[in-house]
């Protein structure tokens, strides 16, 4: 099948990950709506707050024009209780005087005649003299608004004084006037009933009004306008939920993976880029559509006078803006988690400057153009200028607002102190939007990925760059690591005669430059190195060293073949699939694939059409299902649109998805996720005809019979290579036996182990590792191999003289293998760095051994009969981590004569006690 390639392909993946970015937004409604109608709520709290300013400005006439203005009647005495703070029991008003029968009477007419309400008599306290009063306010304070002091003169003159509480109090928002509130009202009810009582006629008529000036409206101050005071705030808030999410959706694709996985796939960073700039550009658009749509549907003088296009056109451009700054931070986070808290500081910083420029920073003659320019780069500050020059031009009442036509005029009179227009803000805001774009595909160049991987600081430099024919030419490690030297790759010669054979081989076809057909992947001393990293954090500079991963890897893996690459953890498998499949630059070497070499980026191209990776660990989007999944990377991968819903269909029966195919990958179960992933891996079928298949697993069954070669590598070397039987006869510890019994009869017939013991002892000199009533186990070291034949031959002919109903023979386990060659890996690396552990012999010393370790001399056990001393086999298993340790050991036995020690410690000063001391090591397992 021929894969698409150039534009075709661009244009292809572009779709594909366009409809991706769709899917994701429709099945995630919540976030969605909330970036596009979010602006609904807004809005209507500004209207809210509009109504409730004016609900509490309802009395004032200071913007409307008065002519003729209009009387109105004076209050009565209101209820104590009306005052805002007040102490129950309270009293309308308290009086002196009380000793005057004609004053008693002026009080008394004054309750009864409360316009609306006559005062009640509890209501009321009197006193004789106004210093009684006094006394009574200090012990009583806030039990009565005011107080009125009477004197009766002579017959025609009745004085009187009033005192009122003319603290000002503010209760919820409002005012209360203690003027108009008591002092008034009680002044016109003594005026009038003095009056009534000294004329005589209690019908007096005795009205008293208020009228304001006529005068002209006043302008409202524009300042105070809700839309001006928290229009740039909400507006910046709004456009943080786009900006979060976008975000959260790039930091969740480089979290787990994804973008990795299209990347092996070989998508385009273009299309990648471009799928997310355009379908967050129409989520911007109608989210900027909706809010000048709600804004004038509200009223706002702000969206109804100005310009429909203008107000659109610059929160269009802000909105932009928030997409190119999120495209830019995205670089620096890789968790998804971070962009709450990102949008969170973002909108800090925005709230900061804005508040900053009501001062008028920085567009005035007073800052120079530098300071001007700085501002504007981030796009909260251009955008709050912009709705400035908005909101002023709708201040006054009458005032049109800007049209599209008047978008590049000064709306202030003064030409030499105008900064700004609508369309230099514009302008600032096209040139913010590609500034901060630009910015971002650079970040993300330079800023190592999910894998390490970054390129040279100033790479867009290089001609090479741009012509694309210097390779892959990438670096890793953070941007500080960049200094400081480099250690060689070690190049140590494998002491493995197979691991050896194969390197020869390889590298004398490398010379010759013969390309064996048979063969699908060339390993040419692959090495990778990991660079140190320096990390600054806020009070300590974190330092790792450079480190080797994988150390000059020489091997052939052949087509039409499963090969098993084992290791245990940390051993440089991953690395080496990694290097192989693009994901990592190699830093020494380099491997054909199918003749295309992993160094040059059009060799690399071509290696992605062929090959398929199923990843260690699921990298799935649980939003889509996996008929959605397939048919993305098909079209990643390039392959032609009419052939991939049936290839997504095949590959789904063949993994056994089919009935799932429509259901999102989020609610599948562990094993139909990795089958999902085994069919992404084959889509395209990866080269059909002589198709090598590399297989990294820690399931040792599954590798012994799986594959048809295994190299097992440790501490970044291989150190063997084979088919599983080879590997079995030559690291496992011999043949092993099972010699299956007759049932015993219970009347005592049973035949008895020991005959057959001592035979194996006599011919084979081994005892059983396992003995059961019902069988018995050997181990049978290689060095016997020869005497098999007559000993298995002498065994079945005396089979019933030992009882025996079944013989066994087979080799080690790849378990064993495993585990053998790990540990020999381990001890090399703990003697040589001095690594060790704690063995506790049954006798209860405990010796200090290298990780590894198997025949380990104890140190303190010689004397004249055994001058070697006493040694022990120790048994090594992983634990959960997949690091050694130890099982248990042998009971102590003599050391040979003739064996050597391999490993002697430095000293045997512990200054921890006598019971501590350091074992050596025994070379004995190499006689095994
Ligand atoms: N980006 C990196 N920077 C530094 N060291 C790394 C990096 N990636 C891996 N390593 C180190 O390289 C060594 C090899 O790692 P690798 O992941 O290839 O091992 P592995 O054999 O795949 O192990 P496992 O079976 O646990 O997956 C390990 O010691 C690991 O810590």
């Amino acid at each position: 099948m021929t894969l698409r390639e150039g534009m075709p392909l661009l244009y292809q993946q572009f779709t594909a990950l366009f409809k991706k970015n769709l899917l994701l937004s429709w099945r995630n409604k919540s976030a969605t709506c909330l970036h596009v109608f979010s602006s609904f709520f807004f809005i209507f709290l500004i209207f809210c707050i509009q109504e409730a300013m004016k609900a509490s400005d309802v009395s004032s006439s200071a913007d409307v024009n008065i002519t003729d203005p209009k009387a109105s009647a004076s209050s009565p005495i209101p209820p104590c209780e009306d005052k805002f703070y007040v102490k129950l029991p309270c009293y309308d008003f308290v009086w002196s005087g009380n000793q005057s029968r004609r004053v008693s009477d002026i009080v008394s007419a004054i309750m009864a005649n409360n316009p609306g309400r006559p005062i009640p008599t509890n209501k009321v306290k009197s006193f004789k003299r106004p210093e009684e009063v006094d006394a009574w306010f200090t012990s009583h304070p806030l039990h009565a608004p005011g107080a009125l002091h009477f004197t009766e003169r002579n017959a025609t003159v009745i004085s009187y004084g009033v005192q009122t509480n003319s603290s000002s109090a503010t209760k919820r928002g409002r005012t209360e006037d203690p003027t108009f509130k008591f002092l008034v009202p009680l002044q016109i009810a003594a005026e009038r009933e003095i009056a009534r009582f000294l004329i005589g006629d209690p019908k007096f008529g005795w009205s008293f009004g208020f009228k304001e000036f006529a005068q002209p409206a006043v302008a409202k101050d524009v300042t105070i306008s809700p839309l001006n005071l928290m229009g740039p705030v909400f507006f910046l808030a709004f456009s943080m939920f786009g900006f979060v999410l976008q975000l959260g959706s790039l930091a969740t694709e480089k979290e787990l993976k994804l973008r990795q996985a299209m990347t092996v796939m070989g998508v385009y960073d273009t299309a990648y880029w471009l799928s997310w700039l355009i379908w967050e550009g129409i989520l911007t658009f109608v989210s900027s559509l909706f809010l000048v749509l709600f804004g004038m549907m509200f009223q706002f003088d702000f969206f109804l006078k100005n310009s429909f296009f203008v107000v659109f056109l610059l929160f269009l451009l802000f909105q932009f803006n928030m997409i190119s700054l999120a495209f830019m931070l995205s670089s620096f986070i890789s968790k998804s988690s971070s962009a709450t808290t990102v949008g969170f500081l973002v909108f800090l910083i925005g709230f900061i400057t804005q508040t900053v420029a009501t001062s008028g920073f920085p567009y005035s003659s007073t800052y120079s153009l530098s300071r001007r320019v700085i501002w504007s780069f981030f796009p909260p500050n251009t955008f709050s200028a912009g709705l400035q020059l908005l909101i002023e031009a709708t201040s006054v009442p009458g005032s049109p607002g800007i049209s599209w036509s008047k978008r590049d005029v000064c709306s202030k009179m003064d030409d030499a102190t105008c900064f700004l227009t609508m369309n230099k803000i514009y302008i600032w805001l096209v040139g913010t939007f590609f500034f901060w774009f630009v910015l971002a595909i650079y970040f993300e160049n330079i800023i190592p990925n999910a894998s390490g991987v970054r390129k040279k600081i100033f790479y867009f430099l290089k001609p090479s760059y741009w012509t694309g024919k210097e390779g892959n030419k990438v670096e890793e490690g953070s941007i500080c690591s960049c200094f400081g030297s480099v250690p060689p790759v070690e190049h140590l010669t494998s002491d493995d005669q197979d691991v050896l054979e194969e390197e020869t081989l390889v590298k004398k076809q490398a010379m010759d430059g013969t390309v064996d057909p048979n063969i699908a992947v060339q390993i040419h001393g692959l090495a990778k190195m990991y660079p140190g990293t320096t990390k600054l954090g806020c009070c300590k500079c974190t330092k790792t060293s450079p480190f080797h991963a994988v150390k000059g890897l020489w091997m052939n893996i052949a087509k039409d073949q499963l090969f098993c690459l084992l290791g245990p953890n940390g051993a440089g498998k991953t690395t080496t699939i990694s290097c192989l499949t693009g994901i990592n630059p190699v830093t020494g070497g380099d491997a054909l694939i199918y003749g295309d070499s992993i160094r040059s980026s059009v060799g690399m191209s071509n290696i992605r059409k062929m090959i398929g990776v199923c990843p260690q660990f699921d990298i799935l989007w649980d939003a889509l299902s996996s008929e959605e999944h397939l048919h993305l990377f098909a079209s990643i991968k390039g392959l032609p649109p009419a052939s991939i819903k049936p290839i997504a269909e095949k590959l789904l029966a063949d993994v056994k998805l089919t009935g799932a195919a429509k259901i999102r990958a989020g609610s599948y179960s562990g094993g139909m996720k990795r089958r999902l992933s085994v069919a992404i891996a084959l889509i395209g079928d990866p080269k059909l005809k002589g198709r090598a298949i590399i297989l990294t697993t820690h399931s040792m069954e599954e590798a012994d019979i799986l594959s048809d070669r295994i190299g097992i590598m440790a501490k970044g070397r291989l150190r063997c290579i084979g088919t599983s039987i080879r590997l079995k006869s030559r690291f496992g510890t011999g043949f092993i036996t099972t010699v299956s019994f007759l049932e015993n009869k219970n009347d005592g017939s049973g035949t008895s182990p020991e005959p057959l013991k001592r035979f194996f002892k006599k011919h084979l000199k081994v005892e059983p590792i396992e003995e059961k009533k019902a069988f018995m186990t050997f181990v049978i070291p290689h060095d016997k191999e020869k005497l098999l034949a007559g000993f298995f031959e002498e065994l079945q002919y005396r089979e019933s003289e030992f009882g025996i109903s079944d013989i066994q023979l087979g080799l080690a386990t790849l378990e064993e293998v495993f585990l053998n060659i790990a540990r020999r890996a381990e001890l090399e690396s703990a003697t040589a760095e001095g690594t060790v552990v704690t063995l506790e012999l049954e006798s209860g010393i405990l010796v200090e051994i290298p990780v590894g370790a198997r025949f380990v001399g104890i140190p303190g056990t010689e004397n004249a009969e055994n001058p070697r001393g006493m040694m022990v086999e120790v048994y090594w298993q992983q634990d959960g981590s997949g690091s050694m340790c130890i099982s248990g050991h042998s009971p102590e036995m003599r050391i040979p004569q003739n064996v050597s020690v391999l490993y002697e410690p430095p000293s045997q000063v512990l200054g921890r006690g006598q019971r501590r001391v350091r074992g050596s090591v025994i070379a004995y397992e190499s006689s095994d």
